[in-house]
């Protein structure tokens, strides 16, 4: 071996322990030892990139950063988080702790990106106030992150943990008689409020300082972070099985302990609260201002202790059965026997309104639901009626079409959002029922859908309503004009936000295949395509390109020999009615009468011969149809990533979704080179988040094979671009549907969808699904006393009402 060779070897081999192994090498031919030096340079490499990327199993794909890299802790392969300075949060799925660090992180956490092997969480100000009011101290909250993170917690990173949690609970947002109140027990908090100039001119009542009056006996179950929730704590605990008889806490009883501790407290204020009122209007404002000047505010309903409001009576029906993530997201709401205000996040067809209707039987005083369409209103009372025992009378419908309040002291009146807050002027009978909803106090509202509510239709619902508690729920927490921060202050910070994944392998909801299907334009359609031309022509060229449309009928027809149920939308209604009719298969949108829309959707439900339909935008929400295993996507609106969810929502629910190796299909038809491909992926992107997968098809196998499709000779596609070139431009825009919050503005940046031409007015979408045919469960008198007499029937609504009585005993 020459003497150059061996000197460089040995300098570079010596600290791997190669040493020997190479010396040995180079003494033989070249060809060994350019073997051996081989793999001591892959390892040198692979060890010079560990060094680099961290020795786990994840950190490589991040980019270098100072913070991960030098202070790894020693045990940090067993602890599944990334946490930077900013607050952002990778959770690696693959953790054995995953499942307990996930639990807790939903709870603290913005959930940002959920896929297979990494999650992605942010902490943010209002996620923060959210852990805190569902009972996590900011100890804990430090303390459980430093347990699963990888490195130590930065100091930052501390320093915004307390300022977002240190303040919470200090001061409230309180209802009294309709008007509302900013209430605290400590005066001083509300003379700093007032001396900010933003809220002092939001005050609405002329006392001179503040009003001050006793404190309920509630006060021991107050929020977190007071004294009087700190003696409520110890309460709790004394009545834990501690026999110790040196326990001092052992010697009196807990009502003894409240008494002694209100004794005690040398500060007489504490049996006071203290209030000033502020204008109805600038509810949102004082929200907003309180929590800019970093003293956000608590929203929570006493409803056991509410004496003014009469009672309702309801309870769940013995056969619901309330889901473990259903469980999960009620109790966000009602740890502490209150009601918090704030959003539940589920999936599609995960069961929102049976969580709507459970919170309803929790709080026991008269609600408001609040939903996105007649047809909504008409589901959710037919819903309220099959899961709860709450008699027909009690509850009402109103809407263009059913004018009703409730007889009795107290009930529920289910609505829409335009009712509540249309500028028309009002009939009547209208004029009444707002007047009845407009005067009295609500335990709880119930927004549904709430995403897509527009802010100042929301503003004007808080303006006109006065609710103690507030449930919004929603799948998809997004809004495409940025709007949703709004939520928070409108209504309360988000309380809980399902796992699509989990809840799809639990089977929940039906697990989907998504394929993004490329039709390339034929020849004639793309060079029409690429002339001048405007939005809506082009648009109608990639939705009626002949591939795409092949595309369509064969994947019709094979899902239809493998026994599928399909739904294809457009949400152009002159293509939906040119697919549907050469295809030879029955359609609805806006314009569609209802008798015929109903004949569709049975047809399409209980008659084999039928299995598929069209719809347009029309069938995105709330269409309950089980049956449907299959999607197709023809045309959609632009960039929503919202309307791509709900789409999706429509198949999550199919009732054969427990069957062995069932999956659901979900296709985007997409015409290549053109808009269609950039809005399809920005569509996919909440999805993508969910954990969802999206194929991109770029041949169907076998469509070649199929000499029946349409379309196939030239003098076939000539001719449809013709009948396409020569339709009226009013023809080629988007459906416009009357009183739809889910119109065009809301869903797609830049305004495109402003200029869409045609408007084709629904009517109205109330027996869309067949709502009118739905059988009411009637509920007669003797059947409700029977379960008067049994209790409550319901686990869930068990332990709360039992730790409520706890809570009580524990007061006197
Ligand atoms: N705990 C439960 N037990 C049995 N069935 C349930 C339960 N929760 C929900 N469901 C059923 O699941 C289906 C979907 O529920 P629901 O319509 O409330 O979903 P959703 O979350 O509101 O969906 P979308 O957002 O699409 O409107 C309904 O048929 C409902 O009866």
């Amino acid at each position: 071996m020459a003497p150059k060779r061996k000197a460089q070897t040995q300098e570079v081999a010596a600290e791997d322990g190669f040493e020997l192994e190479l010396e040995e090498a180079a003494l033989s031919d070249q060809e060994t030892y350019d073997k051996v030096r081989n793999q001591f340079d892959a390892v040198a490499l692979s060890k010079r990139a560990r060094a680099e990327r961290g020795t786990d199993a994840a950190s490589f794909m991040f980019k270098k950063c100072d913070q991960w890299d030098s202070n790894l802790k020693p045990d940090h392969m067993n602890r599944p988080l990334w946490i930077d300075d900013a607050g952002r949060i990778i959770l690696e799925s693959f953790s054995p702790i995953f499942d307990e660090a996930q639990d807790f992180l939903i709870n603290i956490a913005e959930p940002q990106s959920r896929v297979s092997r990494m999650h992605e969480y942010s902490l943010t100000t209002h996620s923060l106030f959210a852990a805190v009011s569902v009972g996590h101290s900011t100890k804990e909250i430090m303390q459980r992150l430093e347990k699963y993170s990888k490195t130590p917690l930065s100091p930052t990173l501390c320093k915004f943990i307390e300022g977002s949690t240190s303040s919470f609970g200090k001061a409230k947002i309180v209802l009294k008689k309709t008007l509302s109140y900013i209430e605290s027990d400590d005066p001083t908090i509300l003379q700093r409020l007032l001396r900010d100039p933003q809220i002092a001119q939001c005050r609405a009542d002329t006392t001179d300082g503040l009003i001050q009056e006793a404190a309920p006996q509630i006060g021991v179950m107050a929020i977190p972070g007071t004294k009087l929730a700190a003696g409520a704590k110890q309460v709790t605990q004394t009545t834990e099985p501690d026999q110790n008889p040196d326990n001092p806490q052992n010697v009196q009883n807990p009502g003894d302990m409240i008494a002694a501790l209100r004794e005690d407290d040398e500060d007489e204020e504490v049996a006071q609260v203290h209030s000033f009122q502020i204008n109805k209007a600038d509810r949102e404002n004082v929200i907003k201002r309180c929590l800019a000047i970093g003293l956000p505010l608590t929203e929570e309903y006493d409803f056991n202790n509410d004496d003014v409001n009469p009672n309702l009576e309801i309870d769940l029906q013995p056969h619901a059965q309330i889901r473990y993530y259903q469980e999960k997201a009620l109790s966000k709401m009602f740890s502490n026997s209150r009601a918090r205000s704030g959003i539940i996040v589920l999936p599609c067809g995960a069961g929102k309104t049976l969580v709507g209707i459970t919170a309803a039987c929790g709080v026991k005083k008269s609600a408001l639901v609040l939903c996105t369409s007649a047809m909504s209103a008409v589901q959710w009372r037919a819903e309220f009626l099959k899961w709860s025992n709450i008699s027909p009378d009690d509850i009402a419908v109103f809407t263009a079409e059913n004018k009703q309040a409730f007889p009795r002291q107290a009930g529920i009146i289910i609505s829409t959002y335009t009712m509540i807050t249309g500028s028309k002027t009002r009939s009547y009978d209208s004029e009444k029922v707002m007047k009845f909803i407009t005067e009295r106090e609500w335990g709880l509202l119930i927004a549904d859908e709430v995403h897509v509510v527009p802010a100042n239709i929301f503003k004007k619902v808080t303006y006109n309503i006065a609710s103690h508690a507030k449930l919004g729920l929603t799948a998809t927490l997004l809004r495409e004009d940025d709007k949703i921060e709004d939520l928070n202050f409108l209504i309360g910070p988000k309380l809980y936000e399902a796992n699509w994944q989990e809840l799809s392998e639990q089977g929940h909801i039906a697990r989907v295949q998504c394929a993004e299907v490329w039709c390339q334009m034929t020849p004639e359609f793309y060079s029409e395509w690429l002339k001048p031309s405007t939005v809506q022509k082009r648009a109608m060229l990639s939705i009626m390109n002949p591939r795409k449309f092949q595309a369509c009928e064969f994947l019709i027809n094979y899902h239809e020999a493998r026994g599928d149920k399909i739904i294809v939308f457009s949400d152009n209604v002159y293509a939906l009615e040119k697919y549907a009719r050469k295809l030879k298969k029955a359609y609805i949108y806006g314009g569609t009468p209802q008798a015929e829309r109903l004949r569709i959707l049975e047809n399409f439900q209980h008659n084999e011969a039928i299995n598929t339909i069209f719809l347009s935008k029309i069938g995105d929400t709330s269409l309950d149809l089980p049956e449907a295993t299959c999607l197709i996507q023809i045309s959609s609106h632009y960039g929503s990533r919202r309307q791509e969810a709900q789409r999706l929502g429509r198949i999550l629910r199919a009732k054969r979704r427990n069957d062995e190796g069932f999956n659901a299909f979900f296709y985007s038809l997409v015409s290549k080179d053109t808009d269609e491909m950039y809005y399809s992926s920005k569509r996919q992107a909440f999805l993508v988040d969910q954990g969802y997968a999206f194929k991109v098809i770029t041949r169907l196998e076998g469509i070649e094979q199929q000499p029946t499709l349409s379309f196939r000779t030239p003098q076939e596609r000539r001719e449809l671009l013709l009948e396409v070139s020569l339709a009226n431009e009013s023809e080629l825009g988007e459906e416009r549907i009357a009183g739809d919050l889910f119109g065009s503005k809301f869903a797609s940046k830049g305004g495109k969808a402003k200029r869409a031409g045609a408007r084709r007015t629904a009517g109205t979408l109330s027996d869309l699904s067949g709502g009118q045919d739905m059988a009411y469960i009637e509920t007669n008198k003797s059947r409700n006393k029977e379960l008067k007499k049994k209790g409550v029937q319901n686990n869930f609504l068990r332990k709360m009402q039992t730790s409520h009585s706890n809570l009580k005993k524990a007061n006197k």
